[in-house]
């Protein structure tokens, strides 16, 4: 049986840092993944391909806005070859990284399970094979979650926009979404922005149910009013009719309904992925995710689960994060003092067109904490590059802790809301207050100077 020092289960962003990282620090380390490749789900059908489509439907929407308008009719096979290329473009600049390192790294293609709380059996086509660490990172992931309505097999998932070479080549007329979550926002957006008529069905009374309810009532009104978003939508049956059309049937206070569509797309949430043996060890699993504290280490110690298997933020760069925290406890001997992941200070963007993004404590869970904020807000009509790009709409708003003005979180609704809110992050996670961040002088003119002028608002 070969033996290494650390054994990842899964190559994608709660894998491969802490691989890198520990393999450029002397130790063994392989990485398993049925799919042969780095990244994971994030390149292979998330964010990177999603984003690829999502900037050219923002082109779009922009050139429309400025009177460009469209020299030529949307060929979504067209977006599609732009997205495989970027995806087989970072595919081989990861080979090249692996490369570099493979005196002490190595990724095997092939499915792991747990055969005892150190040796895993890699299953592929060339057979099975055992190996031991000390170490183990769990990084299976998340996979598509399909509720059980019937006729759920006729619907498309977010692997048939942008797995690479997809399915769909071609833009539906008429497209029903089944989700009003990140997937379900943000392709709503994207489609209905080449020229899809979009309805989106939501079984909860809020979009993106979770997140702060004053947020989401900010981002609402910015998207394009011609997309149909119901919410409290049961949906009972999706039903093929004749060749190219399914009849979807639901339900919502205001009665039922049947609607018709070219294409059904199913995102209604992912699941995490529990590897195979992985219970008969010992190791807490609970509402299906694997249970980790801060330091990332399971109920065993020498086992770590990063990244959406433990379901905690189901992100790539929060995945990321933890995996480079899993790897320094590792290489600390998982004794004290321990490194710990933050959280609190992840940021999160929906994609939308426009998109909002937040971080760390807003509204909602400050008053679920029973805790007082002292808000600081920004109007982007204000703005000079909103006024540039005529997206005056949205805002940018911070909350900081009464008596020390320390920021303790903030959003951003509309222009620019994906790359703002990483600063807005970082002076989260670095403890800054108003003073600092009202000293600080940015650019002009980006939209990033409202962060400075929304706080010293409060001088
Ligand atoms: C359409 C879409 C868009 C998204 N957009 C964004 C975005 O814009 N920004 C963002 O931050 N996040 C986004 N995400 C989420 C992001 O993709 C995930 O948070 C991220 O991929 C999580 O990384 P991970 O390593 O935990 O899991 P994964 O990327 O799921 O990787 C897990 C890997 O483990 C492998 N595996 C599974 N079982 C086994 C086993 N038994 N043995 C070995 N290997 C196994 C899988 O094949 C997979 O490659 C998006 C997701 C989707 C679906
Ligand atoms: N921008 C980003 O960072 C980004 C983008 C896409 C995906 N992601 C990640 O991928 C994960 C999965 O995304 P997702 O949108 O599939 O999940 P999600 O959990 O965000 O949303 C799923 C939605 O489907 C709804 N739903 C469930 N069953 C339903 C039903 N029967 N009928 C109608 N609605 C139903 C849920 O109430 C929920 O609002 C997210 O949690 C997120 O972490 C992130």
């Amino acid at each position: 049986m070969q033996q290494v020092d650390v054994i990842t289960l899964g190559a994608g962003g709660g894998a491969y840092p802490a691989a890198f990282r520990l393999a450029r620090a002397g130790r063994q380390v392989l990485m398993v993944d049925p799919k042969g490749v780095m990244s994971g789900n994030c390149l292979a059908e998330g964010c990177v391909p999603s984003k690829a489509v999502r900037e050219y439907a923002e082109l779009s929407r922009q050139a429309s806005r400025f009177g460009l308008g469209r020299s030529t009719e949307i060929d979504l096979a067209h977006i599609m070859t732009h997205k495989d290329r970027v995806q087989r473009t970072r595919y081989t600049q990861h080979a090249a990284e692996l490369e570099k390192l493979s005196a002490k790294l190595s990724l095997i293609q092939g499915r792991a399970r747990f055969q005892d709380a150190n040796t895993v059996v890699v299953e592929n086509d060339s057979g099975t094979k055992s190996y031991r660490a000390e170490h183990i990172i769990i990084a299976t992931g998340a996979d598509i979650f399909v509720p059980p309505i019937p006729g759920a097999e006729h619907c498309m998932t977010s692997r048939d926009l942008f797995a690479l070479n997809p399915t769909m080549q071609s833009l539906p007329r008429r497209l029903i979404i089944i989700g009003g979550g990140y997937i379900g926002l943000e392709t709503a957006s994207i489609l209905h922005a080449l020229g899809s008529e979009v309805t989106l069905l939501e079984q909860q009374q809020q979009l993106l149910p979770g997140i702060d309810p004053d947020f989401v009532a900010g981002l609402t009104p910015l998207l394009d009013p011609t997309i149909r978003m119901i919410t409290g939508a049961e949906v009972a049956s999706i039903e093929p009719t004749t060749a190219a059309v399914l009849k979807v049937s639901f339900r919502t206070t205001e009665g039922d309904e049947v609607l018709a569509a070219d294409a059904v797309l199913m995102a209604a949430g992912r699941h995490p992925v529990i590897p195979e043996g992985l219970e008969a060890l010992g190791v807490q699993v609970e509402r299906g995710r694997i249970m980790v504290d801060s330091t990332l280490r399971t109920s065993v110690p020498h086992i770590y689960a990063c990244g959406d298997v433990n379901g905690r933020v189901p992100l790539f760069h929060a995945a990321v994060g933890q995996s480079l925290t899993a790897a320094r406890n590792i290489l600390g001997g998982d004794r004290a003092p321990m490194d710990y992941f933050d959280f609190n200070s992840v940021p999160t963007t929906i994609f939308t067109l426009p998109a909002a993004a937040y971080v760390g404590r807003t509204r909602a869970a400050l008053q679920a904490m029973g805790r007082e904020a002292i808000e600081a807000a920004y109007v982007f009509a204000e703005d000079s590059r909103a006024q540039i790009y005529d997206e005056p709409d949205g805002e940018l708003r911070l909350f900081f802790e009464p008596g020390s003005l320390r920021l303790m979180g903030g959003w951003v609704l509309g222009i620019d809301a994906g790359q703002l809110i990483g600063q807005i992050g970082l002076a989260v996670s670095k403890g800054l207050t108003a003073r600092d961040l009202a000293a600080f002088c940015d650019q002009h003119p980006m939209a990033s100077e409202g962060i400075s002028k929304a706080a010293r608002r409060l001088f």
